[in-house]
């Protein structure tokens, strides 16, 4: 056992003695002891700790009466000190311990034998005390710093404790709170039924057990603001395991509860127009469906794709694509009643469902609304935007039994509604689903096809309208289909654009097509320029010009000679990156050439910022040259600020000699066309390259 040290404090040296000998001859165990005469030597040798009991007479020649032991308490409050007083001053020494101090030794009883036992059990005491004080003050600080409510009742259910948490939430101080009824200070409702609840502390204390908080009580506060809030409550015991009271913890949930809610729609809507998404229009599909078989009533399926969104989209940017989505949103809602279901799908797609038992004339009445509100102007953004829909309905039970077969046949109906020129709506019927299935068998043939070799490529000249020598040619990919022999572009490159697969197809064309290239140079053809055409996800795909510059080192191609095609709304589809884009291209030496100019959104100022060489007019203003209605006043148009911008401008689809010769007559520099010739294939061309002047009948000066 470690050997206490007691420090004794006074100017009596032979009462200093005594106590020395009466400590070091104590029975179980002797005493360390040291002396001092001063209070100013006890308090340095306090400072240096490792003193267990003070022995202090109150008279000393630096201090005297009370204000001894006070200097010392105050000094050293955790070490227990005993007073060391004669019979003259024992009411002082009875005041010191009214002070603090843990009792006195009267003189003449130094010597006692119980003396060391005395002053074993107050070490041991106040030791003990301490630790309970600093077990105390740790709960005292935790209670009021923790962010959960703490309050405890007696066994009557009567308030002991609340921690500034539950005083802040109950709106009772702690005094205040002391002793009343849990029920006056923790008071509950039901949140549903908003009737007072049976308090918790009362079961708990009835019962023995913990409980939870009924999850939608409300508590009150003092001024009548109520919060909702959790939590749990739990019965304290005494040794003998008797209950002595109880301890509720708690806490606000308002925001969690917002939080919760607020994720709970976001999972279910879509971001941008707020309306339902495809889980909750799934849900209340579902529950239409079981409704209508309980009722044996009908619902339709309206599915909507909005015509030429992509091209809004791309030309004008996000920000107003997204308003515009908004915008129809908004209509859209307009134009159902509340208890029908207007949802987004994603991107341009939305799907209304209408609940109604007279049914198909119902659904055409909303498709019909929807049409017409929809194509009304939208102005957004300083915009004033044009925009149709095309919809697809499907009927229950007609069409489908469950909520997927509804939306995939209002689906294919829908596809059926743009096939048959946009801007109208479609019943779903057997044949619509046989469509769907054909794109969907298209796209599986189309990757077989691009790793046999199925794909191939064909060319079409361009003619130099003042020498009638080809100048170069485009070259169009073809599909040779086992069982559908030879495929035009427009039967696969939707699918291939939808699925992706275009960047696949563009890299076999674009290395067909300067191989071609480099083998007409070589035979001879030392100006020839082979044009590629490059789709949207091509020139937005992060390795396009790498792998460009990789088929022309492979193949061998001069990069002047190669030309890519690409249409304004590729461009116009963040302008920024488009013009970084087109830069690298011809910083690589290429020729950049825009295709079926005239038809997109391009604004002019944009298009004077792209580096561009070739103007390509759309086919559909070249073929209405000759009609009353066009008179080629667009041709003209184009030609002309082709060569103010120092661009070629090539007329497409020339087909008649009547427009050949007006676009001779209008300076237009380049044609290409069935009068010069269909697209053919390799052979065929290189056979026509060899009569020299290409095709119709070329007004040659
Ligand atoms: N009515 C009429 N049409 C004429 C005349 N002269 C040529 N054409 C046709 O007009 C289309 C011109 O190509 P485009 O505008 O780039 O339009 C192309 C192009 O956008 C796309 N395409 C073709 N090959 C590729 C390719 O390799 N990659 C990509 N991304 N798209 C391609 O498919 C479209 C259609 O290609 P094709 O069916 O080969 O159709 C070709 C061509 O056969 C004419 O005098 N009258």
């Amino acid at each position: 056992m470690v050997a206490n040290t007691v420090l004794i404090i006074s100017n009596d040296a032979a009462e200093a003695k005594l106590l020395k000998d009466t400590l070091a001859t104590a029975r179980d165990g002797p005493f360390v002891t040291e002396w001092v005469g001063h209070l100013s030597d006890a308090i340095s040798r306090l400072e240096r700790r490792g003193i267990d009991i003070i022995l202090a007479s109150l008279f000393l020649p630096d201090s005297h009466g009370l204000d001894t032991f006070d200097v010392l308490f105050k000094l050293v409050p955790p070490i227990p000190i005993m007073m060391l007083s004669d019979e003259e001053h024992e009411a002082l020494a009875i005041e010191a311990v009214q002070h603090g101090a843990q009792g006195f030794l009267s003189k003449g009883h130094y010597q006692n034998s119980l003396v060391p036992q005395a002053l074993r059990n107050i070490i041991q005491r106040k030791k003990v005390e301490e630790a309970l004080f600093v077990e105390r003050e740790r709960s005292r600080v935790t209670l009021e710093s923790i962010g959960d409510g703490v309050l405890s009742t007696d066994v009557a259910g009567n308030v002991t404790y609340l921690n500034a948490e539950a005083e802040r939430m109950t709106g009772w101080s702690r005094d205040e709170a002391q002793s009343r009824p849990i029920a006056e200070v923790f008071h509950l409702i039901d949140g549903e039924t908003r009737q007072r609840a049976r308090n918790p502390v009362e079961m708990v204390i009835e019962q023995g057990k913990n409980l939870a908080l009924h999850a939608d009580s409300l508590l009150v506060r003092r001024d009548g603001y109520e919060s909702p809030i959790e939590d749990s409550i739990a019965p304290i015991f005494d040794r003998n395991n008797d209950i002595t009271g109880a301890v509720v913890t708690f806490h606000d949930v308002s925001e969690a509860k917002a939080m919760a809610h607020k994720m709970a729609h976001l999972a279910q809507h879509d971001y941008l127009t707020g309306l339902p998404n495809r889980l909750l229009l799934s849900d209340r599909l579902s529950q239409a469906i079981a409704y209508a078989k309980r009722h044996t009533t009908q619902l339709a399926v309206l599915f909507l794709d909005l015509d030429n969104f992509k091209h809004i989209n791309d030309s004008l940017g996000h920000a107003v694509g997204d308003k515009l989505l908004e915008s129809v949103a908004s209509r859209l809602v307009s134009q159902v009643r509340h208890s029908d279901t207007v949802s987004r799908l994603g991107g341009d797609e939305f799907v209304v469902l209408v609940l109604e038992d007279a049914l198909a004339e119902h659904a055409t009445i909303t498709a019909e609304k929807i049409l017409h509100a929809l194509a009304a102007p939208h102005r957004l953004a300083g915009h004033e935007l044009h925009i149709t829909t095309s919809i697809g309905i499907s009927v229950f039970p007609a069409d489908g039994d469950d909520a997927e077969a509804l939306v995939k046949n209002a689906d294919a109906a829908m596809y059926h509604a743009k096939k048959m020129g946009k801007n109208n709506y479609q019943f779903f019927n057997r044949a619509m689903n046989e469509l769907a299935v054909e794109r969907h068998t298209t796209e599986v043939e189309l990757r077989r096809a691009i790793n046999g070799n199925e794909l191939l490529v064909y060319y079409q000249p361009k003619v130099d309208l003042v020498s009638g020598m080809a100048t170069g040619a485009e070259a169009l990919v073809r599909w040779n289909h086992p069982d559908k022999g030879m495929m035009l572009p427009d039967a696969f490159i939707p699918v291939a654009e939808d699925s992706g697969l275009i960047v696949a197809i563009g890299k076999i064309v674009l290395r067909q097509a300067c191989g071609q290239a480099k083998a007409w140079h070589d035979q001879g053809l030392h100006s020839f320029t082979m044009a590629v055409n490059v789709s949207a996800l091509e020139f937005r795909d992060r390795h396009f010009v790498e792998s460009l510059r990789n088929v022309l080192d492979e193949t061998g191609l001069d990069a002047r000679f190669l030309q890519l095609e690409l249409t304004e709304s590729v461009l116009m589809r963040n302008v920024d990156s488009s013009i970084a884009v087109l830069r690298e291209l011809k910083q690589l030496g290429v020729q950049l050439a825009i295709d079926d100019f005239g038809t997109g959104y391009s604004s002019l100022s944009y298009l004077n910022q792209f580096p561009i060489d070739v103007l390509k007019i759309d086919q559909s203003f070249v073929q209405s040259i000759s009609s009353s209605v066009g008179n080629g006043v667009i041709v003209n148009a184009v030609i002309g600020m082709g060569t103010c911008l120092g661009q070629r401008v090539v007329a497409e689809g020339v087909e008649t000699s009547a427009q050949l010769s007006f676009l001779h007559t209008h300076h237009c520099t380049e044609g290409q066309g069935y009068l010069f010739s269909a697209p053919v294939p390799a052979d065929d061309f290189t056979r026509l390259l060899g009569q020299g002047v290409i095709g119709g009948s070329v007004p040659l000066q």
